[in-house]
C-alpha cells in the first residue's frame, strides 16, 4: 500500500516554477530516497508532504490524508527532520527531547532515543553550542520522538562525521525493519545505494527516473548508481 502519493504536483515561488508535475509513489515500510541537482525541487516534495507549503496543483496524500489540510492529524504520526530546522539557542538536548516527547500521544522513551543517537553525554549541552553534526543528530532524534509510523529526513547526513554517517544509516535500516516507512532526501549515491529500496531523481521539477538504484544503473546503462545519476540528469 502506499503511504505517499503524489500526482502531477505543481508549486512556483514568487515566478519561480519549482515542481511542474511531479508523480510518485512510496510505499509501506520501504526507504525511499529523492537525489537530483540543487534547486531541482527535493526540499519542496518533501515541504508539500509534510503539510508546510500547499502545492499550487496537483494531489498529495501521506497516509490517506491531505497533509496541508489535516496537518494536526499527520503530525501525530509523521515524523520530519527538515533542512532549516532551528531550536532556541538556549535549550538543552535533553529538555528538546523532553518537551518534543510531551507533544505526542504516543511518544517514544525519549532517554532511549537519546542513548541510541548517542547524545546522552551531551544532555545537558545547550543547542547553541553543539557542532553541525550534533544538531543534525539532535534533530533526527527529534523526528523519531513521536513514534512515527513515516518520516522525513531532508539531507539527513550533511554534516555528518564518516563514522556518524554509518552508525545513522545502521539506525535507519534498524526503523525500516521496525516497520517505519522513511523518505530520504540525499545527494550522497554511495548512500542511496547503501540504503534505499527504491528513489526518484528530480530533475527541472519534474522526476526524471524512479526505481530501485539497480533499476536505475540498469535504465541508464551505466556501471554506478553515480554515473546514472549524471546520465539520467543530463549532467556529465
Ligand atoms: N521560499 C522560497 N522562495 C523562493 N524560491 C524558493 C523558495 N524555496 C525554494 N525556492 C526555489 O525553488 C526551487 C527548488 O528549491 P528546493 O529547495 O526545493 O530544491 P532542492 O532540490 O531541495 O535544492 P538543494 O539540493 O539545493 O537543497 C529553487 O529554484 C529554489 O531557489
Amino acid at each position: 500500500m502506499a503511504v505517499i502519493e503524489i500526482d502531477d504536483l505543481s508549486k512556483s515561488y514568487r515566478g519561480v516554477q519549482a515542481l511542474n508535475g511531479v508523480s510518485l509513489r512510496v510505499e509501506r515500510g520501504e526507504i525511499f530516497g529523492i537525489a537530483g541537482p540543487n534547486g531541482a525541487g527535493k526540499t519542496t516534495i518533501v515541504e508539500c508532504a509534510s503539510g508546510l507549503r500547499r502545492p499550487d496543483g496537483g494531489t498529495v496524500r501521506v497516509l490517506g490524508l491531505n497533509p496541508h489540510d489535516d496537518r494536526r492529524a499527520l503530525l501525530q504520526r509523521v515524523g520530519a527532520q527538515l533542512q532549516e530546522a532551528a531550536l532556541p539557542d538556549g535549550i538543552k538536548v535533553g529538555e528538546a527531547l523532553r518537551m518534543y516527547a510531551s507533544l505526542y500521544d504516543h511518544p517514544a522513551d525519549w532517554r532511549a532515543l537519546m542513548d541510541e543517537w548517542d547524545l546522552t553525554g551531551r544532555k545537558g549541552a545547550r543547542f547553541a553550542s553543539l557542532s553541525g553534526g550534533w544538531k543534525q543528530r539532535l534533530f533526527i532524534a527529534l523526528a523519531l520522538v513521536g513514534n512515527p509510523e513515516v518520516v522525513l529526513l531532508d539531507e539527513l547526513t550533511t554534516g555528518l562525521d564518516p563514522d556518524a554517517r554509518r552508525t545513522t544509516w545502521g539506525l535507519i535500516r534498524a526503523m525500516r525493519d521496525r516497520g517505519v516507512t522513511v523518505v530520504l532526501v540525499t545527494h550522497f549515491m554511495d548512500e542511496a545505494e547503501a540504503l534505499c529500496d527504491r528513489m526518484a531523481i528530480v530533475g527541472g521539477g519534474r522526476v526524471v527516473a524512479e526505481g530501485s538504484p539497480r533499476d536505475l544503473i540498469a535504465e541508464a546503462r551505466t556501471a554506478s548508481l553515480e554515473e546514472a545519476y549524471f546520465a539520467l540528469t543530463g549532467r556529465n
